[in-house]
């Protein structure tokens, strides 16, 4: 150790020291004030903002702070050491400056914006721009409240240059358990300005892959719960990603931020909830395994029926049939509660089509009813007899149910159904010409399901933006933020109809088009969705840095990109070696000749692939198949010698880690220690661009050792990956 490095390390434990005492004084002080039970409100107050303060103080005490940064401040004499922890920490004199700034406090950002070379540095501070210059920037790393590694990234005046990058690369080489982290001590600066954006904008991010897209999402929420406080809570913001298993694996990351309560969920999930279909749903596993059963290259088109009903042809058509019920909606006929009396067709159409006119279709049909009710009440009052008066009334009740039925009930499913001809009764004037573009094929297979009452996820945001269209929405049920996770893989009409459901546009919406395996429902270009937002209401941010893998493994999928996607971005890497990839033929192709002899070639050489990996210093390593029934059919072939491999299918909400075997589209927005490709033949892979995101999709999840297996040829675009693989077993085993 230098003896600069010695005494910061000697500097760093002292100071330590006397921060673990003061967290422990707190706690003591504040442990010694009895827990309030009692019913007094103010109290009550006062026992909650205690509880908060004894549970930050606990949690921050086995790792109170990462990063120190020495700032002089412009006008002030001297540099001042600030220290930046996952919370914030004060002292017990309120005018005394903060012992710990909280990760997401304005001038915390200088922490990450600065990257070395900048003479003079300014923050934005709620009392406008704040400059000054960095003396000294330091990585701390406290574990169970032990200091562990002191790494100064930038020294000012210093002599060596500065390696902002070793404390990251400590930090990526770790090998990952089942929980994505958070990576608050080395949030990178581009990262940072997208976590600390403006709230009110559609954010769109297009990152490579590892580029840490989903954990900057999830940092940018606990953010905004830190900056705009008075604006949002976290029960009213949501993120969307693609399954309950990867809902899981991110899980650990805001409550590691001091979050809670913010909703995780599959769109899938919340749109039957909202639509009340759960028991309707076609089984989501039934289209993946079409889609991705299909034998190689053959790619999806714009007729695939979810890329049709997620479009703004589509969206067009709801519309025109939404508002052909509307102005239809009102029936055509007057009311006559009994002989005599009559409510003229004119007057009932003038209050549906004009004063109610700011109303949905169903909050106008609601307000008219209950107003010719009362209609009825004030022309019964008069009536004399009260015999009379009570026939008429027994009269106009029966008469006004059976006006009301002649009402459309605007249900979304009902006029759903109208439109695909699935529906018994045809009411409502539905303009025909305008649905003939509906693709002949969506329209047979979507008006069979809809006759044996089955909806498919792809019918959902259409399901949606009719309820919207017909019945609106209440303020309440709004969202302050929504988060659109794997993002390529959402329709236009699904984002729109998100942007309903959420205030002021505000959306984070990141994605990858190279990773965009749901072709057949996702969008191809990121201006299908910005296109959606007016000017001034979305950003668009690229982040091509990629931190989860090798140059290695990071070398060859960009070599499947240039290969085989057309535009692709291709990935940055942190400059992080590793092993080659190991490219291993075993022989023989997967679909041709004897297909048993094959399946049990593709498993030997996968069962030869685990025994070299698991076991060792990987704590996870995943087996990718192209379809689930491939998964199923290694995992069995497997299972004998290796009793923990997991089988992961689309249903699982858990995700465990250690060993798995899963198709390549589950693997999406995961990412284990060590991945097999299990067969990327030609005969499992075709030369089209679906096939080959396919592929970088998974070869993307390895974070330190990725082995390709292939039975006979390989796709034309793995043509040019030699500069970063090697062929053949290790050792030169056969
Ligand atoms: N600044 C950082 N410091 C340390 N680790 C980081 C940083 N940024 C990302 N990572 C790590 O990189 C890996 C990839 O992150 P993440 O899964 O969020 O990326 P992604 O862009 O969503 O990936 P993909 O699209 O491939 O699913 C994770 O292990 C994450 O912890």
């Amino acid at each position: 150790m230098s003896d600069n490095l010695q005494s910061a390390y000697q500097e760093e434990q002292h100071k330590l020291d006397s921060v673990l005492q003061e967290i422990g004084t707190q706690l003591a002080r504040l442990r010694a004030v009895p827990v309030y039970t009692g019913h007094d409100f103010t109290e009550q107050v006062l026992e909650a903002g205690r509880e908060e303060r004894r549970q930050r103080l606990i949690k921050s005490e086995p790792e109170p702070y990462f990063g120190r940064m020495d700032f002089e401040e412009e006008g002030r004499a001297a540099p001042a050491p600030l220290y930046i922890g996952k919370t914030g920490l004060d002292g017990r004199d309120p005018a005394s400056l903060p012992i710990v700034v909280d990760w997401r406090a304005p001038v915390a950002s200088l922490f990450y914006s600065f990257t070395g070379g900048e003479e003079r540095v300014e923050y934005e501070a709620p009392e406008g721009l704040i400059g000054g210059a960095v003396h000294l920037k330091r990585n701390i790393m406290v574990r169970r409240s032990e200091l562990e590694r002191v790494v100064d990234t930038y020294t000012r005046g210093g002599e060596e240059p500065a390696v902002s990058d070793e404390f990251l690369l400590y930090r990526l080489g770790e090998n990952k358990d089942n929980r994505l982290r958070d990576i608050v001590s080395t949030i990178q600066a581009e990262q940072d300005r997208i976590i600390r954006a403006e709230k009110n904008t559609a954010l769109i991010i297009q990152g490579v892959a590892g580029s840490g897209k989903t954990t900057v999402a999830l940092h940018r929420l606990a953010f905004l719960l830190y900056q705009y406080k008075e604006q949002v809570s976290a029960e009213k913001m949501i993120i969307f990603a693609p399954n309950g298993m990867f809902l899981d694996y991110i899980s650990g990351v805001l409550p590691e931020l001091g979050v809670g309560d913010i909703q995780q969920r599959t769109f899938t999930d919340w749109a039957v909830k909202q639509l009340d279909a759960e028991s309707m749903l076609a089984d989501p596993a039934e289209t993946l395994d079409f889609w991705f059963g299909r034998s190689a290259g053959e790619a999806p088109g714009d007729d695939a029926p979810g890329r049709f009903k997620g479009s703004d042809l589509f969206r067009g058509m709801l519309d025109a049939a939404a508002a052909a019920l509307e102005s239809s909606g009102a029936p055509d006929l007057e009311f006559s509660p009994w002989e005599g009396k009559v409510l003229p067709y004119e007057t009932i159409l003038h209050w549906y089509a004009d004063e109610y006119r700011h109303y949905s279709a169903a909050g106008r049909k609601e307000r008219v009813l209950a107003r010719i009710h009362r209609w009825i009440e004030m022309e019964l009052k008069p009536v004399k007899p009260e015999t009379l008066r009570k026939e008429f009334k027994k009269k106009a009740a029966q008469r006004e149910k059976a006006y009301a039925k002649k009402w459309p009930d605007f249900s979304p499913l009902t006029l759903y159904k109208q439109m695909f001809g699935a529906a018994k009764d045809a009411r409502g004037i539905l303009p025909q010409e305008k649905l003939a573009g509906i693709p002949a094929a969506v329209l047979k297979s979507t008006r069979k399901d809809l006759k044996e009452n089955r909806l498919r996820e792809e019918d959902l945001p259409a399901l949606l933006y009719l309820h919207l269209l017909l019945n609106g929405i209440e303020g309440s049920e709004r969202f302050d933020h929504i988060v659109i996770d794997e993002a390529q893989d959402f329709s236009p009409l699904q984002v729109t109809v998100l942007d309903r459901f959420v205030r002021g546009h505000s959306f984070t919406i990141l994605g990858d088009l190279s990773q965009g395996i749901h072709a057949y429902k996702g969008v191809q270009a990121w201006e299908e969705m910005s296109g959606l937002f007016g000017t001034g209401e979305t950003s668009y941010h690229a982040l091509t840095r990629s931190y989860r893998s090798t140059m290695e493994i990071i070398g060859f999928a960009n070599t499947i990109l240039a290969g085989g996607v057309a535009n692709a971005i291709e990935a940055v890497p942190v400059f992080r070696s590793g092993n080659p990839v190991r490219l291993i033929d075993f022989g023989l192709e997967a679909e041709a000749g004897d297909a048993e002899a094959a399946g049990a070639a593709a498993a030997s050489a996968a069962a030869k692939a685990l025994r070299a990996l698991w076991g060792r210093e990987h704590k996870t390593v995943s087996l990718l198949t192209r379809t689930q029934s491939q998964a199923r059919a290694l995992h069995a072939a497997l299972q004998p010698e290796f009793p923990e491999l997991n089988l992961i299918d689309g249903s699982m909400t858990q995700y465990e880690g250690g060993l798995s075997v899963l198709p390549l589209h589950l693997s999406k927005g995961l990412e284990f220690d060590a991945v097999v490709v299990a067969d990327a033949g030609a005969s499992r892979y075709g030369d089209s661009e679906w096939d080959a995101k396919m592929l970088y999709v998974g070869c993307t999840r390895a974070l330190h050792e990725l082995w390709v297996l292939h039975g006979g040829a390989t796709p034309a675009f793995l043509d040019a990956s030699g500069e970063w693989s090697v062929p053949g077993w290790p050792d030169g085993e056969a």
